[in-house]
């Protein structure tokens, strides 16, 4: 069984873009009243004191958008600075970041992976939802402010979306030859807007391959991630391409990670809604730390049968919570 050691943490539910397969414009979402939220300390102490003396020692920070977390700094800082931190890591839509890439660099944070679904600024705002405000300038400033920093890896998402987005994947892709980033393209998921994915669907990553299989040559990597991306490379290119294929493959069965919500939910599967643990509630119910961890034991036995095995029907499309309340 693949050891489970890889907890990705929502920092908040709230986001400054309204992405189209995420949270699109007029959704109604119940945010988290900020009493909800985890606190910077009952976050630290559920780490210290439950994840990592049961095994965790990866953590992967998200949202909604982290940056939009009140204090984010200093929550790095402190994470990084803990001993068993071997990994440490933040997605985020970038928008933010010509502000506050230093910041997070200087705060012990090393490894970025930033949203970038379109090199159109219009397709780009088309899909994030504008508001009337073009945000492509500022997220591609961003990137460049990550890279001038010195995150490495440097990770770039695109989310492929059939008729949207996805005639540009060799341009994205052609990125990665003179550049030491790493693209990874994303089938849709039908969680967050099931409507679209209704319609639109996916793009099967071998289909993308092919397209830039025919243009540029692909070899698969030596490079071996530690996540869901299967990973290639243009041939002589300096960064890789990575494809997340959870509609039209499956890595299940490499399945190394659980999710904690902002409001301190433990949820062992991205797929599955089923098993998750209040841990918010009980720790200011009181629970000892052993109980806590006692349970997550439990949670990390029983994972390999809520592991989500429907590949053949893909997601069940019917979720109460989103991509940007789960954090993807
Ligand atoms: N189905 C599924 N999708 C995942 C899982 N982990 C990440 N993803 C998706 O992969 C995409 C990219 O996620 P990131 O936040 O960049 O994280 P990652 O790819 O796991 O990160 P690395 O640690 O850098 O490999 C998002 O759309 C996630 O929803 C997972 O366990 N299952
Ligand atoms: C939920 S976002 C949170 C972090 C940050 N706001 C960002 O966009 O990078 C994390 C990742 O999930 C991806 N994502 C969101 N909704 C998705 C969906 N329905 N299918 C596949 N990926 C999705 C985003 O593109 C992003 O790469
Ligand atoms: S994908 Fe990220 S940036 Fe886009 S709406 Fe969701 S949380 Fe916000
Ligand atoms: S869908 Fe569930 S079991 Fe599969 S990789 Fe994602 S979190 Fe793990």
């Amino acid at each position: 069984m693949n050891p489970v050691d890889y907890l990705r943490i929502s920092l908040i539910d709230r986001c400054n873009f309204r992405c189209q397969y995420c949270m699109p414009e007029g959704s109604e979402l119940d945010y988290l009243l900020r009493e909800q939220l985890l606190t910077d300390e009952e976050l630290l102490t559920l780490l210290q004191e439950v994840f990592i003396p049961v095994g965790f020692t990866k953590f992967r920070l998200t949202g909604g958008e982290p940056l939009l977390r009140p204090g984010v700094v200093d929550l790095v800082s402190a994470i990084a600075s803990l001993p068993q931190t071997q990994d440490l890591s933040l997605t985020t839509n970038g928008f933010l970041l010509p502000k506050m890439a230093q910041d997070l660099y200087d705060a012990g944070l090393r490894r970025i992976n930033i949203s970038l679904d379109s090199l159109v600024a219009e397709t780009f705002d088309q899909i994030i939802g504008n508001r009337g405000r073009s945000r492509w300038q500022e997220v591609w400033a961003g990137i460049q402010a990550a890279h001038r920093v010195g995150f490495d890896p440097l990770k770039l998402n695109v989310v492929v979306i059939p008729d949207v987005n996805e005639q540009e994947v060799v341009d994205l892709a052609a990125l990665t030859i003179d550049r030491q980033w790493h693209i990874r393209f994303i089938e849709f998921m039908p969680i967050g807007n099931a409507d679209m994915f209704n319609t639109r669907g996916w793009v099967p990553s071998e289909e993308l391959r092919q397209r830039i299989r025919d243009v540029y040559g692909l070899t698969e990597s030596k490079v071996r991630g530690n996540g869901p991306a299967d990973v290639f490379q243009i041939p002589g290119a300096k960064g890789t391409l990575g494809f997340i294929s959870q509609m039209s493959e499956c890595f299940c069965d490499r399945c190394n990670r659980m999710r904690l919500s902002a409001d301190g939910w433990l949820r062992p599967c991205l797929l599955n809604e089923t098993n998750q643990i209040d841990l918010k509630t009980a720790l200011r119910a009181g629970i000892a730390p052993e109980q806590l961890r006692e349970q997550v034991r439990q949670l990390l036995a029983i994972k390999p049968e809520i592991n989500f095995k429907q590949r053949d029907s893909g997601a069940t499309g019917a979720y109460t919570r989103t991509m940007s309340q789960i954090g993807g």
